[in-house]
């Protein structure tokens, strides 16, 4: 444990450093990792995991796109990969990253498969915590261990093969075998993580709902649209607007922020921007703050875990959403941004 001062706050994190990548393989020597569901995460947290020298089998529905994925990517029918049930029956570590409603549905089978003893490990708190929606409970003789990457499955595993790693939470919910902070400290570490920071289910849950749904991506999407409108309605062409609202962040401006913080954007920027940014942001913040009240409020209520089982509970929630993007990706807005990605000189050379 390194204690790290956080803005004034010290706060508790482990790094690769201190639970090394060796000491994760010894805790998680006799063990079989099963990783359900191959979609976003698994295939992140399975492919680092087995490049580590972890013992990972998939279990994944067959005939799917995401079974042929696994098959891609090295995973054997039969021996490595399985279904979700013959995966959990094999586990001692079942790593359940279906879809939280996939979770929900296949909960009873999933139950059955447990052994006294096995760890039970969630990338999230949703199914824990809203135990009330989606009736997991899991029964005392295992360990209910979390560690929740901060990114993107995808990213999870570009940082990894490129050298860095993702930010994790980590938490315990029961403790049967007293291995469970070593077993979920090992999984965390043999995923990839850079450092990671102690939470609950409780709070993984709360900020992380309210994360998504904010700044990350809601706020963001929202935002950037309301600007992208007000310029074109203005007379601003297509490709001045999207410059002007996504292009420049994503290429120069968020770049500078990831570097060395906000302070640091600003300063290289000019005294007129610094000015006018200044000037605004407080006025943004008070105009957004009762929004992520709402949605603070709307995340502790369950009405956001509902509307989430309700929607992707539904047979034909793949086809709702996928219409749902692909209005995204056809508006003027992001067909724009096709074009002016395609004119980024490294995209040109192609
Ligand atoms: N996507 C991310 O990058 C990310 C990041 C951090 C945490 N998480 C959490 O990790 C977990 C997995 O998320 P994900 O985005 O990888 O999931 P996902 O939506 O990609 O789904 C994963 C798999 O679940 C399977 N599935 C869905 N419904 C099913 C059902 N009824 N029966 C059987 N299989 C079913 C799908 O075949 C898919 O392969 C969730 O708890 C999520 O909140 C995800
Ligand atoms: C990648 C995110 C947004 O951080 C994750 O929370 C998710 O649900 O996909
Ligand atoms: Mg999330
Ligand atoms: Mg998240």
């Amino acid at each position: 444990m390194a204690n790290i001062d956080f803005g004034g706050t010290i706060e508790e994190v482990i790094t690769s450093e201190e639970f090394t990548l060796q000491r994760a393989r010894e805790v998680l020597e006799n063990e079989t990792v099963a990783v359900l569901g191959y979609g976003v995460q698994g295939p992140g947290q399975a492919l680092n995991m087995r490049d580590n020298g972890i013992a990972v089998i998939v279990g994944q529905r067959e005939g799917t796109a995401s079974w042929d994925k696994a098959v891609a990517d090295g995973f054997v029918p039969g021996k490595t990969l399985l279904s979700i049930e013959e995966a959990a029956r094999k586990a001692t570590v079942i790593q359940y990253l279906l879809s939280d409603a996939g979770q929900v549905a296949m909960w009873p089978t999933i139950k059955d498969c447990l052994n006294e003893g096995d760890a039970l490990y969630f990338s999230h708190g949703f199914g824990i915590v809203y135990r009330e929606q989606t009736g997991i409970v899991p029964p005392e003789n295992v360990d209910v261990i979390l560690a929740a990457p901060k990114g993107s499955g995808t990213t999870v595993r570009t940082n990894f093969l490129d050298g860095s790693g993702i930010n994790s939470s980590f938490a315990v919910h029961q403790d049967f075998t007293g291995r469970a902070k070593d077993r979920t400290l090992a999984l965390g570490i043999a995923i990839g993580s850079g450092y990671l920071f102690p939470t609950t289910f409780e709070k993984e849950v709360h900020s992380d709902l309210t994360g998504e749904r904010g700044v990350l991506m809601g706020c963001l999407a929202g935002v950037m649209e309301a600007q992208y409108n007000v310029l074109r309605k203005n007379g601003h062409s297509p490709s001045e607007a999207f410059n002007e609202t996504v292009e420049e962040l994503t290429q120069s401006l968020i770049r500078l922020v990831a570097q060395n913080g906000m302070d640091w954007m600003y300063a290289n920027c000019s005294t007129t921007a610094q000015r006018g940014a200044l000037d605004w942001a407080p006025r943004f913040r008070e105009a957004v703050a009762p929004v992520f009240e709402q949605l603070y409020e709307s995340v502790i209520t369950g009405e956001e875990t509902r509307r989430t089982l309700t929607c992707n509970s539904a047979a034909d929630y793949r086809e709702k959403l996928d219409a749902e993007l692909k209005a995204i990706h056809d508006s003027e807005m992001w067909r724009a941004g096709a074009a002016v990605r395609a004119l980024r000189p490294e995209n040109r050379r192609k």
